[in-house]
């Protein structure tokens, strides 16, 4: 496979490579576990950062590129666990979070939708998967979820961008990770789930409008985050309840693994607002990721606050 880049958009291969290299790389601070394959057999590789230790710790969910098109998420994961391997030990918050939290990553959620737009679609946003009942491909993985599941913001037209799939669950991609989520849900303390673009950040409900138990605590650390964020190029980001905020949108992750008891759940919108959309140049991938990473630590602090 062609070189990894962290400031590029690595293909599929490339990035399969790259996790297990890194993986091997320090085993203080890293190892990997598959938690299932694709609809099209490829390995979902959950990447476990944070210091090694044989009890279980406190540990927070992040995943990236659950929609194939939103190119700049899946680099966010990758920068994420390079920062956190590199500045461990230096960097006092991170040092801290890695001692005292294990950080889960899935760097690519729907990897056959991700390898599907480099090769034949850019645009492509759903999974891949096929079934008899019709010739259209793939439901949305972000309305697949037990949650509300397709009451609104999305679709049973399998043919539709949002099509909510045949049942909750229906697309093994989001069965293996609410299957390890479940398993781990009594250490999972918080989920990020990183999108693009819109520059928001999100958390439940988007499948009502009626507020979280938590809407209180989980707006006021959003605007913390969004305020880091914006600190250093000043890209400004909007926070809110996702169905006022963005639009209704039953079955989404975010929803699942609040309604679940994670209660620190966030869906990022990363850059742009629209410009360039879903085709950030690549000489945005750094900043945006820098960025974000401000943004990340700062729930992540208070998470460890809350413990
Ligand atoms: N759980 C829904 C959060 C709000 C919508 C997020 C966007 C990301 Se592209 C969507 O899934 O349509
Ligand atoms: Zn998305
Ligand atoms: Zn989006
Ligand atoms: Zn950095």
């Amino acid at each position: 496979p062609r070189a990894h880049s962290y400031t590029k958009y690595n293909t599929w291969d490339t990035i399969q490579a790259w996790i297990t290299s890194i993986s091997s790389s320090n085993p203080e601070l890293i190892s990997r576990q598959v938690i299932g394959s694709t609809f099209e057999g490829r390995p979902m590789n959950v990447l476990k950062v944070g210091k090694r230790s044989s009890s279980t710790k406190p540990s927070i969910f992040l995943d990236c590129g659950i929609h194939a098109r939103e190119w700049i998420s899946t680099a966010f994961c990758q920068w994420f666990v390079k920062e956190a391997l590199s500045t461990y030990g230096t960097d006092s918050d991170m040092t801290g979070l890695l001692n005292q939290m294990d950080v889960y990553v899935l760097p690519v959620f729907n990897i056959d939708g991700y390898d599907y737009t480099h090769k034949k679609d850019r645009m492509w946003r759903k999974t891949r998967s096929k079934t008899s009942s019709s010739s259209c491909i793939g439901a949305d993985p972000n309305r697949n979820w037990n949650a509300g599941w397709c009451t609104a913001g999305a679709s049973s037209n399998p043919c539709s961008d949002t099509f909510c799939g045949y049942s909750p669950e229906s697309e093994i991609e989001v069965k293996n990770v609410a299957d390890f989520i479940r398993r781990n849900k009594s250490s999972i303390k918080a989920y990020l789930t990183i999108h693009s673009y819109s520059q928001l950040l999100l958390f439940p409900y988007s499948y009502t409008f009626a507020l979280a138990q938590h809407h209180n605590e989980l707006m006021a650390v959003a605007e913390g985050a969004s305020n880091a964020l914006r600190s250093l190029y000043g890209t400004k980001y909007t926070s809110g309840p996702g169905a006022a905020t963005i639009y209704p949108a039953a079955g989404g992750s975010d929803d699942w693994a609040y309604d679940l008891g994670v209660k620190y759940s966030y869906t990022f919108e990363l850059r742009d607002t629209g410009r360039y959309g879903f085709l950030l140049p690549e000489t945005q991938i750094k900043p945006t990721c820098e960025e974000t990473m401000l943004a990340v630590k700062y729930i992540t602090s208070h998470v460890q606050k809350n413990l």
